[in-house]
């Protein structure tokens, strides 16, 4: 296994986990940290709405990338050049404040045998959006788990992205956005691959 990151993190074991009522009572807590009374009539069903939301928000704990990536098909045409989905829309959250990360992931990859159903590709995002995270991270596990799964020639990740904890808190800089990337196979080692994955990127706004 590849040591710099782990790529299908164990799905949190379900007797880790605590019950629905210490989660509300959690909510409860810091609705009362706030300064807010959890008792008035508008926030006495907010726990139970907040435990709701974060079954939603954080689903990808419980999902496999490696089962939805597992279902690929072998490529009969003899189509080996890039295929590239863009603009792919992402909410997560920052594993530093829990507020939200909202961006964009463009995947490529270069296919060897098979190719994958290209839904899979924007499953795969939200898998791992639905945790936790930093965008590098992020970035990194989302290039790792099409590269160990499929087995393509290589693999091409970008991500934009604005942290809400940069905009709505802390140094408040709205509108300021991150880029990371990550590259494997025919992408690292090409540099004419990883300028044909920019060139396609730069499309986006011509249309
Ligand atoms: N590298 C990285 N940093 C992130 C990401 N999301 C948030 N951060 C940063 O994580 C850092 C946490 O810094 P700390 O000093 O521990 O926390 P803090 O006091 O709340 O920091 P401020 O946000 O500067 O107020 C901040 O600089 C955030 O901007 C991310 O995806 N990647
Ligand atoms: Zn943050």
């Amino acid at each position: 296994m590849d040591a710099r990151v782990e790529p299908f993190p164990e799905p949190a074991a379900a007797d880790r986990r605590p019950s629905r009522a210490e989660a509300e009572e959690a909510v409860r807590t810091l609705l009362r940290w706030t300064g807010d009374d959890p008792t008035r009539e508008g926030l006495r069903d907010t726990p139970r709405r907040v435990v709701d939301s974060y079954r939603e928000l954080f689903a990808g704990y419980d999902q496999d990338a490696a089962e939805i990536l597992g279902r690929t098909f072998e490529e009969v045409s003899g189509y080996d050049d890039i295929v590239l989905v863009k603009d792919i829309p992402f909410f997560s959250h920052c594993e530093h404040h829990m507020v939200p990360i909202i961006g964009k992931a463009h995947v490529a990859y270069l296919p060897d045998e098979r190719v994958l159903g290209l839904s899979k590709i924007a499953r795969v995002v939200e898998i791992f959006a639905r945790r936790l995270q930093t965008q590098e991270a992020l970035t990194a596990q989302i290039t790792d788990a099409i590269d160990e799964t499929l087995g393509p020639r290589g693999v091409a990740v970008m991500i934009e992205a604005e942290h809400l904890c940069m905009s709505m808190r802390g140094v408040r800089k709205q509108g300021s956005l991150t880029t990371t990337s990550r590259f494997t196979g025919a992408f690292k080692d090409h540099a004419q691959n990883q300028a044909h994955f920019f060139a396609l990127l730069r499309g986006r706004d011509a249309a």
